[in-house]
């Protein structure tokens, strides 16, 4: 049974029904309700539940429409399985090291034989393993801890791999609407985090002080780029590779319509965000204006969104909840030979699930597509955070105006600030390229953390939040 809007009692899903309550959404399991009643469409009422009050309209649709997903999922930890934070039931007592899942402690051996030494990949063949595997003998006084196991296999499990995959505490989804991980802004009049292109062309320190400052300002300036395209090529490439896209690798371009986008155009750009059509859109930008003559105008904006979100969190919590509810189609369709959009819609702003910390904008109203899917009063509560929104971009003090020089490039983390120009005239040269997320954050995490570090980190929620 698809998704069906309740009207304003609440909303039925494949296996529950979700009732708006003042404050909270009350979920009420389908199998506690007769089917023959709720597949009817009419009103329908909950008076047979004591423990539930409420009433809603089941109309007949053929098409699923989107209703307002309930902000508070009561099943989320059952979701993401955190009901148990400690092993109750077949727990290995590794003490003082903790107490780890059985099944997964053979699994998770760290000896050459089970994790392949060079590619880092499981060799081991975890469905070979009986599910009621046991423990023969444990030693906890070695350096590596090993484990005696009832397949008759002898696992290592070095003290540092235990203490990093120790299971955390009781993990709770955060109940604020939106957290921020620790984050940097500067005003344009305090100066723009810097780098000179020589240290990160020439030392792997330079390289990785470069991605610190992009990590926490979410911005930053390279001084000293030579005026040849291919420097500054060069200079992205030292993060990773350039991705390529109907635009391009690497571009160079100009207000000529090479592409059909108002990017090659000379008119003016609010503040936005690239790529809103992809299904993963790029983590990177960098632009390096290498010359503009004949006219004026052209100034870059930058807005930080992390800053923008905090702001309106404060002024209206509703609008935040409205702009990661309400997913929106994005689409680029101008070239002839494309038509590009995401695998689903998405919102505004996406968030991890767990801790609530906000990951990544997406802004582009050029590019929001005509959305469909939506009852009449979702569409004018979604429109009415969207200009909320919009104002707060435009303020002064969320807004900084700079002008570009040949000779300095601008890199920015496009999940997170928001860029623009003013408009301008003359003959204006620009060139610069994108670069993924899952790349740069590779990188940034190597040279900052090292090796070790990061890879005893993977999937851990510190890993999710640094950036
Ligand atoms: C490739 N280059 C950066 C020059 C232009 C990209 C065009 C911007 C586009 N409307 C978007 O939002 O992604
Ligand atoms: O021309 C500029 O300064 C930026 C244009 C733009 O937004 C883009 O190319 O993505
Ligand atoms: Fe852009």
């Amino acid at each position: 049974m698809a998704w069906q809007r309740l009207g304003p009692g609440g909303i039925a899903g494949k296996h529950s029904l979700y009732l708006q309550r003042p404050s909270t959404v009350a979920r009420i399991p389908l199998c506690s309700i007769p089917k023959r009643q709720f597949h009817t469409p009419g009103i329908y009422s909950l008076a047979g539940s004591r423990k539930y009050k409420g009433a809603g309209h089941i109309p007949q649709l053929n098409t699923p429409r989107q209703s307002y997903k309930p902000y508070f999922q009561s099943t989320f930890t059952q979701r993401l399985g955190l009901h148990t934070p400690s092993v109750k039931n077949g727990g290995v007592n590794l003490e003082p090291h903790g107490k780890f899942p059985r099944f997964w402690l053979r699994e998770n051996c760290q000896c050459p034989d089970c994790i392949h030494p060079i590619t880092r990949q499981r060799m081991l063949d975890t469905f070979s393993l009986p599910e009621d595997i046991q423990t023969e003998s444990v030693d906890i006084r070695t350096e590596n801890v090993s484990v005696k196991w009832s397949d008759g296999h002898d696992a290592v499990y070095p003290r540092s791999w235990l203490s990093d995959h120790k299971l955390p505490p009781a993990l709770e989804p955060s109940q604020e609407v939106l957290n921020f991980r620790d984050f940097r802004f500067v005003s344009g009049n305090q100066g723009h985090p810097t780098v000179e292109y020589q240290d990160v062309m020439e030392s792997t320190k330079g390289l990785a002080n470069w991605l610190k400052e992009i990590v926490s300002y979410g911005y930053c300036m390279v001084r000293g780029v030579p005026l040849e395209p291919e420097a500054t090529q060069g200079l992205l490439e030292r993060i990773a590779f350039i991705r390529n896209t109907h635009y391009g690798g690497f571009w160079d371009f100009t207000s000529d319509l090479t592409y059909k986008d108002t990017a090659y155009t000379s008119e003016s750009l609010g503040v936005h965000t690239d790529n809103t059509y992809f299904s993963d859109p790029a983590r990177l930008q960098l632009f390096h204006l290498l010359s503009h003559t004949g006219g004026e105008g052209g100034e870059s904006l930058l807005a930080d969104g992390f800053r923008a979100a905090a702001v309106m969190r404060t002024e209206n919590e509703a609008n935040v909840k409205t702009l990661i509810d309400i997913p929106q189609p994005w689409h680029s369709s101008g070239n002839d030979d494309v038509c590009i959009q995401p695998y689903q819609p998405f919102p505004v702003f996406e968030r991890d699930e767990l801790s609530g910390v906000l990951q990544r904008i997406r802004w582009n109203n050029y590019d929001r597509a005509v959305k469909v899917d939506w009852e009449p009063h979702v569409a004018e509560q979604w429109y009415s955070a969207a200009r909320h929104w919009n104002e707060i971009l435009g303020r002064e003090d969320i807004q900084i105006k700079m002008q570009l020089e040949p000779g300095t490039a601008l890199i920015f983390d496009n999940w997170r600030i928001l860029h623009g120009r003013t408009a301008f005239r003359g003959k204006r040269r620009m060139c610069g390229g994108y670069i993924n997320n899952d790349d740069f954050i590779s990188q940034y995490r190597l040279l900052n953390d090292g090796r070790e570090k990061t890879l005893n980190n993977i999937g851990t929620l510190d890993a999710r939040l640094t950036c």
